[in-house]
This record gives C-alpha cells, structure tokens and sequence, in this order.
C-alpha cells in the first residue's frame, strides 16, 4: 500500500492541507458541543467539586459523577485524594483542575468569577439572541431587540430572574479585571470624587473606594438596578 512517502510532494502536502481543513470544518460544525458541556459541567459544579479535593486531586469520569450526583462521606474522599485505582484493573482516564477552572468557581466570596458571565451568555435569553443576530443586516436592529421586542436593559426590567443574572455576571467578571487594574494602576491616587457611569451593583467603585477612602463615590444607574445595589460606605446612588 503507498504512503504519502511514496507520492509526490505536492499530492502530499494537498492531502493534508484537504484534511487539515476537514477536521477544521468538523470543529466549526460540532463547535457548539463544548460551551454546552462546559455550561453542564458548571450546573453540576464539577469544578468546585475537583477544587474541593485539593490542589493536585486527579478523580476519573464515575469517581465526579459520583460526587456531583451525591455527595461522598469524608472516607471515600480521602480514598479518591490518595489515588487509589478501582479493582477492576482497567487504565483509567483521570481529570484534573487546570488552573483556568479557578475562573469558574463559586466561592462565595468577593474574589470574584466568570462563571455568572458564562452562564448569561449560554442562557436562553441571549441563545435567542445569538438566533437573532442576522437581524443586525436584515433590520439594522441589534440582535437582542430582535429577539426581545426590546433592548436589553429595558428587558431585564421586566425580567427579574434574568435581571439578577446580568448584574452578577457584569460584577462578578468585572471584579477580577478591576483587582488586577488596582495591583499596578495609580491613576486613582489624586482623585477626590468619581462616578461610575452604569456603576451596576457598585462592586467596581467599592474596589476603588475601599483602596482610595479619599474617594466619595457616586454610582449612577438604572432605577431598578440601584434598588438591588448593596449599600458601601463612602459611596452614594444615583438614578
Ligand atoms: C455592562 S454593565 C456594567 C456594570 C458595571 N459597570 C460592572 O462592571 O459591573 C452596564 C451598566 O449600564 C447600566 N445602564 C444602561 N443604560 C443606562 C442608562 N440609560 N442610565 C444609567 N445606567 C445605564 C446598566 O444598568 C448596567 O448596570
């Protein structure tokens, strides 16, 4: 049987090139399979549960299923943490937390996530959205009035559910930029009062406030998103 030492150069290289592109087509094809696994891996908080054992915990595809289905007794952790192999002397594949996945974690503290973004851009709301998108050349509307019947930040008052989804993702992802712009950005040292336009929840202005107390912030929003906006010292809300 020829291989491709055997053909011309040429032929070769074409071959390739064709298959390179097939594969490529197939990615762009069956694309949409990873965002949604993804976004089903974060509903059943595999990555929190892959976080809870450890920095450097490997578990293989039934010990997370097991664990995100049920929660395990402290022993049968420590028995996945040690590594232990099943008895059926089978290889098994076995997962563990890239460093990436700290983006994606619930933690309940103020350090921040992606996961609220991920989980707004992968809701039903914007899947109609991202369906609508063609509207932008057929109607000269953007893609969410298409969708809706009306903008977005008028939507979301008339949602609640989803409106909570927006004001989260917006802080939780904007929390983890701002901390880094804090570490090496002075810009703020001189400032006395600073608005924030379309502040949301404050969370951005209260990095800054909490760093610069000089600072009297003022966080100018939407009614109804004020109304859902805890309240920080030294910054006041205005619609
Ligand atoms: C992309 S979000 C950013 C939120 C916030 N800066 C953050 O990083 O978390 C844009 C914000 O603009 C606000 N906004 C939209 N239209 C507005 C308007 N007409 N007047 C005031 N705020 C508005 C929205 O309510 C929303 O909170």
């Amino acid at each position: 049987m020829a291989n491709h030492l055997q053909e011309p150069l040429t032929t070769y290289c074409i071959q390739r090139d064709e298959e390179m592109m097939t594969m490529q087509a197939l990615k762009i094809a069956t694309n949409l399979a990873i965002p949604m696994v993804f976004k089903a891996a974060l509903e059943l908080g595999v990555f929190d549960t892959i976080a809870a054992m450890g920095n450097g915990a490997w578990l293989s595809s039934s010990e997370i299923a097991d664990l995100v289905s049920k929660p395990s007794p402290p022993t049968q952790r420590r028995l996945f943490e040690t590594g232990e192999n099943d008895l059926t002397g089978k290889t098994r594949r076995i997962y563990a937390a890239e460093p990436v996945c700290t983006l994606f974690l619930t933690r309940g503290d103020d350090s921040g996530t992606l996961m609220s973004l991920f989980m707004l851009l992968n809701s039903q709301v914007f899947f109609k959205t991202w369906d609508n998108l063609k509207g932008v050349i057929q109607e000269g509307k953007d893609a969410f009035s298409s969708a809706h019947g009306m903008p977005l930040f008028e939507y979301i008052g008339l949602d609640e559910q989803f409106a909570v989804m927006v004001n989260h993702a917006m802080a939780e992802s904007s929390t983890i930029i701002m901390k880094k712009i804090l570490e090496v950005y002075r810009g703020f040292e001189d400032v006395n009062t600073l608005v924030d336009i379309g502040g949301g929840l404050g969370t951005v202005l209260n990095l800054v406030t909490s760093k610069y107390p000089q600072i009297k912030g003022i966080n100018f929003d939407l009614t109804m998103v004020l109304a859902n906006a805890p309240s920080y010292a030294g910054t006041v809300l205005v619609d």
